[in-house]
């Protein structure tokens, strides 16, 4: 059992880092190869996470740090040498639960909220302001603990889920199967309160992921996983302002702590409509990209101002392994604009988290691939 905590590890006490790839990429340079993740990495198509799932409940994982250092651990051990970052192993919905709901997550079923926010006087029942050091305390020390036995291997990705993503949760109270009615229903009938609650979660999500860089994590993703929810004309009302402010303010907030930013990275599922104002004013290095465009549109769009993640479909992965290649090849030679030179600016990735059903085999035939058909001086067609 490790027993370091955030307190007792400062930032220089972490071991030096030995693949930088990605935050090369994130940077915007040009690398030897695309550095590669793939969402919801530490999870279910794992069966290690499985067998530490059947004598755990989900959240209890999430709070033990030794625990989530474990699962974080998970494919980073399995696919050695192939993956270029660890994610924290922890949920977006842990925000909710700060503000004080409760939040269940029965064993294939997802996430559950027995008491959703019924109308606008339900704000009232939640805590405000929440002290996240206080409330998320864990997860920083998850980070800590998990930067320390990284021994250096790969960059640790911190990550918070966006105003309107936990929100759209917090209202329905269940998972995206439901669909989100009752969350819009909210920003139409009740506009001003949709944004008094999206403001109290933006301020939590900043204090959250500038603890989180405090704590260790070296590159952070906000998920605005059901940006896909809104027309573009809501989105820009109660989406995009707050993603802004998550950037601009945890950007600021590190510089008056001393410390130097860490790239941060926007997945707004289904918002490849904003990309290009994302780019120019939404303040992230990096712009995470679903299936639905194509990568050489999607860079056409963003000019060199940002770098980028994806963003093959995720169920190409049950396609099986000629499939996996082709696609991976196609992908590779999209981002790469049919040139020899490697990538630039360009970190691979699904378009979407893996999910359970994929088989550990064709997850590593998919970033071995990735590995092959990225690489500079390779023909990509
Ligand atoms: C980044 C992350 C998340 N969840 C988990 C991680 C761990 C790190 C990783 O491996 O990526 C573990 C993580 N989170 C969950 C699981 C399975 C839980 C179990 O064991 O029962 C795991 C491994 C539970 C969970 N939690 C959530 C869902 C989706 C439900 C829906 O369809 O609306 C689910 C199924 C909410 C959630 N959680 C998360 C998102 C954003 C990413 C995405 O869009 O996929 C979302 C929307 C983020």
């Amino acid at each position: 059992m490790v027993e370091a905590t955030a307190q007792s590890l400062t930032g220089n006490d972490f071991p030096p880092l030995k693949n930088d790839l990605i935050l090369r990429a994130a940077r915007g340079e040009r690398t030897e190869r695309a550095p590669v993740w793939v969402m919801r990495q530490a999870g279910r198509y794992l069966p290690e996470f499985r067998k530490v799932r059947e004598k755990h409940a989900f959240f209890d994982i999430c709070q033990t740090p030794a625990l989530a250092t474990e699962i974080t651990l998970q494919p980073i051990r399995r696919y050695a040498g192939l993956l270029d970052a660890a994610i924290i192993f922890s949920d977006i919905l842990v925000i909710p639960q700060a503000m004080g709901m409760i939040v269940e997550m029965p064993e294939g079923k997802g996430p559950t909220f027995p008491h959703p926010l019924a109308d606008p006087e339900d704000l009232s029942r939640l805590k405000h302001p929440v002290n996240v050091d206080q409330e998320l305390g864990y997860v920083f020390d998850a980070i800590t603990m998990t930067r320390k036995e990284l021994k250096g291997e790969v960059p640790l990705i911190g990550f918070c889920g966006s105003p309107w993503t936990l929100m759209a949760y917090m209202i329905q109270g269940g998972g995206s199967r439901g669909g989100f009615h009752s969350a819009k229903r909210w920003i139409f009938q009740y506009p001003t309160a949709s944004k008094e609650l999206l403001s109290r979660i933006t301020t939590i999500c900043v204090d959250f992921l500038i603890g989180q860089v405090r704590a260790g994590a070296q590159l952070v993703q906000v998920f605005d996983s059901w940006a896909s929810e809104l027309s573009p004309h809501d989105f820009q009302e109660f989406s995009l302002p707050y993603l802004c402010i998550i950037a601009h303010r945890v950007k600021s907030g590190l510089s008056e702590v001393g410390m130097e930013p860490v790239p941060m990275i926007l997945f707004a599922k289904g918002a490849n409509y904003a990309l290009e104002e994302l780019a120019i004013t939404g303040g992230y290095d990096v712009l995470g990209l679903d299936w639905c465009i194509d990568p050489l549109v999607a860079r056409h769009l963003v000019g060199d101002s940002v770098a980028l993640q994806g963003n093959i479909d995720p169920d190409i992965l049950y396609g099986g392994k000629e499939a996996i290649q082709r696609e991976v090849k196609r992908m590779c030679a999209s981002f790469r604009s049919n040139t020899t030179d490697g990538p630039k600016g360009w970190i691979a990735n699904l378009g979407h988290g893996i999910t359970p059903g994929v088989s550990t085999e064709d997850m590593g035939h998919f970033l071995s691939c990735v590995h092959k058909y990225s690489r500079q001086g390779d023909e990509v067609v």
